[in-house]
């Protein structure tokens, strides 16, 4: 008695240790492969043209995070629904398959008969479902696109008293949301009904017929062992049926993740593209039109300007007049419909996009400083611990920045927050063009880059660049 019972806990030890070892293994799979994706899904994001991150059809960058994060997760529990589906009962499956058609190949006959319609059915669902789950993901999609572009926000929400308004902005996304989930939900609780129905009512019809059409021709025990291996066989089909329905429920996941993917750039880098070690800073944009669309009006339209190696410009023209745009035609983020730009005579579309972009350098009036230490915002054009702290300090005088980096907690190791939010507006700018000095690249785009400073700052700061870029081409 007491040897049973060893042998029985014994059995059951073994049975949760394998039981572990194979979820572990296969979670450690799909994290794995979900790890995979998400690098290669960025990366190709990271590659993306600039339309697909602005302008009326870009996908909101909330939605870009949502995809990455949860939607990736939402891959790695169908990938182990699969693997903890597919394997144990493809072997019951086929164990069973083969008991049947060694007792009677007519019944077995007959029982796969029932596969192609039931499959029909399941396929229906199916597709149903992955409809309703693609929804689902919109609509929780659209809230974290909500949620990313007010968060930031929240002074321009209180300055304006717009508590109120956002609250039902999200109070009706979160219903919509809220609809879409049960909708989900019912649909998963009642599909395995469904199916399960079928199969015991095609059991029943089954068991019925083939006691009549097999009247005598082989023994109770025979039909007995028969239908118990009919039996076994649907419970694992049943279980495939539900990865298959967790199949349709990722899918729209996969698809909205792997659509980051797929896409033809507009900017392309010709295979002889070349490397520009230096250039003088001699540009000149040659007959240029640009529209963001073709059904808007151009933005530029014949545009010839010619800007000489250390020559100072400033642009100047009404809001929307297309100053930016010009800026980003010479960084070769959009490509212009007629005519071309030239740096130093070549082409821009002649020159590889990392090194034009490593000459010409951009202080925008949008401030982008990222989470991180003020010496990793400064030194940004290298790798995290690549830093050159010389550079930087030197960068951090020149901009009038060392100043206020002086006064904060830990200096240059200083996190400044997301976005620089732990920063003045003036500060920020400060850092920005530090940023822009640490490249030392020949021409220095400034787009209304000391909008924020104050008159004493923007006067340190224009004698400093007037210093440093004495021999380059700087453009205001
Ligand atoms: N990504 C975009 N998609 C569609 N239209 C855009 C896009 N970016 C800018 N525009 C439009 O192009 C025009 C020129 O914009 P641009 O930013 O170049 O103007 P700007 O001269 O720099 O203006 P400001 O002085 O106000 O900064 C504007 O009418 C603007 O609405």
């Amino acid at each position: 008695m007491v040897r049973e019972g060893l042998a029985l806990a014994a059995l059951a030890g073994a049975r949760s240790v394998t039981g572990y070892l194979q979820q572990a293994f296969l979670w450690e799979a799909a994290l794995k492969s979900v790890y995979k994706i998400r690098v290669h899904v960025f990366d190709r994001v990271l590659q993306r043209d600039l339309g697909f991150f602005e302008g009326n059809d870009s996908v909101p960058s909330g939605d870009v995070a949502y995809r990455i994060t949860a939607e990736a997760s939402d891959v790695a529990d169908t990938v182990y629904s699969l693997l903890n589906t597919i394997v144990p009962n493809s072997l019951q499956v086929i164990a069973m398959a083969t008991q049947m058609v060694v007792v009677s190949p007519a019944l077995s006959f007959m029982a796969a008969l029932a596969i192609p319609w039931t499959s029909l059915i399941i396929a229906y669902l199916g597709q149903r479902l992955r409809q309703i789950s693609r929804n689902a993901h919109l609509s929780v999609a659209r809230l974290s696109a909500y949620l990313n572009e007010v968060v930031p926000s929240i002074l321009a929400v209180k300055a304006n008293n717009g508590e109120l308004k956002e609250s039902m902005r999200f109070q009706m996304l979160a219903l919509d949301d809220l609809e879409k989930l049960l909708r989900k939900r019912k649909m998963k609780a009642l599909m395995p009904q469904i199916v399960q129905a079928l199969y015991i009512g095609g059991l029943l019809l089954f068991s019925a017929g083939s006691l009549v059409v097999s009247k005598n021709s082989f023994d109770a025990s025979g039909f007995l062992s028969f239908i118990m291996a009919l039996t076994l066989l649907i419970e694992p089909i049943q279980d495939v049926g539900k990865a298959y329905n967790e199949l349709k429920q990722g899918e729209p996941a996969i698809e909205r993740l792997f659509d980051l993917t797929r896409f033809k750039s507009k900017v392309i880098e010709k295979p002889d593209a070349v490397d520009l070690d230096s250039i003088t800073g001699d540009i000149k944009f040659c007959g240029v039109t640009f529209r963001y669309a073709d059904n808007m009006p151009p933005v530029l339209n014949g545009l010839n300007l010619h800007i000489k190696p250390g020559e100072r410009v400033a642009l100047v023209g009404p809001s929307g007049g297309g100053k930016t745009t010009l800026t980003k035609l010479l960084l070769r983020l959009y490509d212009p419909h007629c005519g071309c730009i030239l740096v130093d005579n070549h082409d821009v579309q002649d020159v590889q996009l990392k090194s034009l972009r490593e000459h010409i350098v951009l202080v925008s009036q949008d401030i982008m400083l990222f989470s991180g230490t003020v010496a990793e915002n400064i030194g940004y054009r290298d790798l995290i611990g690549k830093v050159n702290m010389e550079q930087v300090e030197n960068a951090a005088r020149i901009s009038n920045a060392d100043e206020f980096i002086a006064t904060l907690s830990d200096g240059y190791e200083t996190n400044i927050g997301q976005r620089g939010s732990l920063l003045s507006g003036g500060q920020k700018q400060r850092l920005a063009i530090a940023r822009a000095l640490y490249r030392k690249s020949s021409v220095l785009i400034l787009d209304e880059a000391t909008s924020a400073l104050d008159s004493k700052s923007e006067l340190l700061v224009r004698q400093a660049l007037e210093r440093m870029m004495a021999d380059h081409t700087l453009t205001f």
